[in-house]
């Protein structure tokens, strides 16, 4: 009943979609299905964090996070990696529920886990072009039919991150195919691996106004949310924020 463990950090904002803005506490796991071409967090997949990982389990992972965010957190959120490979995370969702924690999570919708429909605030996150990913568009059916089924149309929500007019045109195909749920665009960060801030928070923030330009002139886009990855642009690519 353990789980892959990378990273435990917190209190800090959720800086991307549905909830961003909120404060959280994060627990990032190990392993991915994928392997996008422009991945923040590609650590978690191509072995150079592998000495880092963990095997926790539910009881550990809340002890950790209640001994780094003490009191000052109701809020957890799960990312990765791809937290949807993992059978067992339903019994952390429980665990935090049981202490009166909401729980978030972050896939690109790839696989289904029964627990997504436990999930308070589940972001699905289907891959554009620019990632070099495939969508199994049988996959994203189904979990969006089991999301419905269940009730969950507003505990869910899609986000697409967007790099070019490519990556556009496939949002709104996601966008056309699942019109029940809030849909967020993100401006795709280029260089994940620089370190001097002002250049990275100049450069997000083009590539923010840039998408802007793009969805305010379309009635396609009329009922979206674009938003900025708001810790990018506070700490940049600092890990662990
Ligand atoms: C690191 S992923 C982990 C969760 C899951 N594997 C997924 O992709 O949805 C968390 C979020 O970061 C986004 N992301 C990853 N690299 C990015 C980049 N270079 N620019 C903008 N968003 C990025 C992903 O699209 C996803 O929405
Ligand atoms: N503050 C903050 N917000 C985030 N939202 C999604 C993240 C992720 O890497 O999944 C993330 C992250 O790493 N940090
Ligand atoms: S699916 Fe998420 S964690 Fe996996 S490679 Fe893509 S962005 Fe990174
Ligand atoms: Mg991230």
């Amino acid at each position: 009943m353990k789980l892959p463990v990378l990273e435990i950090f917190g209190p800090t904002i959720q800086g991307e979609g549905m909830m961003a803005g909120k404060k959280t506490m994060f627990v990032r796991t190990a392993g991915c299905d994928y392997s996008c071409a422009w991945c923040d967090s590609a650590f978690t997949w191509d072995g150079s964090a592998k000495e880092e990982i963990i095997q926790m389990s539910p009881e550990e992972v809340v002890n950790e996070l209640e001994r780094i965010g003490q009191s000052a957190f109701s809020h957890v959120t799960i990312s990765g990696g791809n937290p949807g490979l993992l059978k067992n995370m339903g019994a952390l969702i429980s665990l935090l529920h049981s202490k009166g924690i909401e729980v978030g999570l972050e896939t690109q919708g790839s696989r289904y886990q029964d627990w997504f429909c436990e999930v308070d605030q589940l972001t699905l996150s289907p891959k554009p072009p620019s990632s070099k990913m495939d969508t199994n568009w049988d996959t994203l059916d189904l979990i969006v039919n089991e999301l419905v089924t269940h009730k969950r149309i507003h505990h869910t929500s899609l986000k697409v991150v967007i790099f070019n007019e490519e990556d556009l045109a496939y949002a709104k195909t996601v966008h056309q195919r699942y019109p029940q749920f809030s849909f967020y665009l993100q401006p795709g960060n280029d260089d994940v691996l620089s370190t001097d801030d002002t250049k990275i928070k100049l450069r997000l923030l083009e590539c923010y106004e840039w998408l802007i330009d793009q969805v305010v002139q379309e009635k396609e886009w009329n009922d979206v949310t674009v938003l900025p990855q708001l810790h990018a642009l506070v700490w940049g690519n600092k890990r662990g924020v």
